[in-house]
């Protein structure tokens, strides 16, 4: 019997199934299909105003999702949130600690809110802190670390529950340039090494990477989605900054920072 794709593939970290959102009258996501595979790095690459953080707050139940389905590891968002939301991670664009307390209190207040008791909160607070390299800054006032260090700290709380799917949304924002390629190199390595399937939303093209999943979402509609490389091809254009440009009509990433 020669099986079906479907039959052979791992079930996917996530899947959005056609998914729309409106705000009143505004449309802010359009029949929105894609998937990220476990153990993947999938960029959702799309301008200012593309719906991101919409997509996120339905993914994370913020918002009800009232047209389309979810699935977290096959379980549905809206009739199975314990299972689903259990294996998710999330990083929001918004700052998450508490600047007055140290980094441990941080997540040991984080690792209660998960049920997590002390003992196993202590053990994973020191791996998730080694993952992240901020293992000597566990006892700092979480006010007195750089921005790019605080977002260390923010993934490592997300990762305190060992979720499987790690959403972050437009991570590298107020970074310089080297806390942003470590930050990248951080998370690229989870989705390796801990078999994380990991959601990157970001309006920069340059964080994608050959050999990462992207989905290109315009005014709410995924107008491309899969392999770098296949995205690429189809285009037609050289590489990712012109496979973009054209299929969104947006001139060049120029327009696409001026955008923000
Ligand atoms: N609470 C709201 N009420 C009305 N319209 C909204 C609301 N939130 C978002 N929108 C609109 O929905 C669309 C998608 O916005 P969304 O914030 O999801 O995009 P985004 O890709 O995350 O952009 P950004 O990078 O600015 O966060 C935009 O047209 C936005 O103006």
């Amino acid at each position: 019997m020669v099986m079906k794709p479907f039959e052979l593939a791992q079930t996917p970290a996530l899947e959005i199934d056609r998914v729309s959102h409106r705000y009143g009258a505004r449309v802010a996501l359009n029949d929105v299909s894609f998937a990220v595979r476990q153990s993947s790095f999938t960029v959702l690459l799309g301008l200012n105003g593309a719906g991101k953080s919409t997509l996120f707050s339905l993914i994370t139940r913020l918002y009800a999702i009232r047209s389309g389905q979810i699935r977290i590891f096959g379980h549905d968002v809206a009739n199975e949130p314990g299972a689903a939301l259990s294996k998710l991670g999330v990083v929001f664009q918004s700052r998450a600690l508490d600047i007055d307390i140290s980094v441990r209190q941080n997540l040991m207040y984080h690792a209660a809110l998960h049920g997590i008791a002390s003992k196993r909160a202590n053990e994973r607070i020191a791996q998730v802190l080694d993952r992240v390299a901020m293992t000597d800054r566990s006892r700092d006032r979480v006010g007195n670390l750089s921005i790019g260090q605080m977002r260390r700290i923010e993934i490592a709380r997300a990762l305190l529950h060992q979720p499987r799917l790690l959403l972050l949304d437009e991570p590298t924002v107020g970074l310089d340039i080297k806390a942003r390629a470590d930050i990248l190199d951080h998370v690229r390595q989870l989705s390796v090494t801990e078999g994380i399937g990991v959601l990157w939303a970001t309006h920069l093209i340059d964080e994608a990477r050959s050999g990462d999943d992207v989905v290109v979402l315009h005014k709410g509609s995924v107008l491309a989605r899969g392999a770098i490389s296949d995205v690429v091809g189809q285009s037609g254009g050289a590489d990712l900054r012109e496979a973009f440009n054209r299929l969104t009509g947006v001139a060049d990433q120029g327009e696409l920072e001026a955008a923000r």
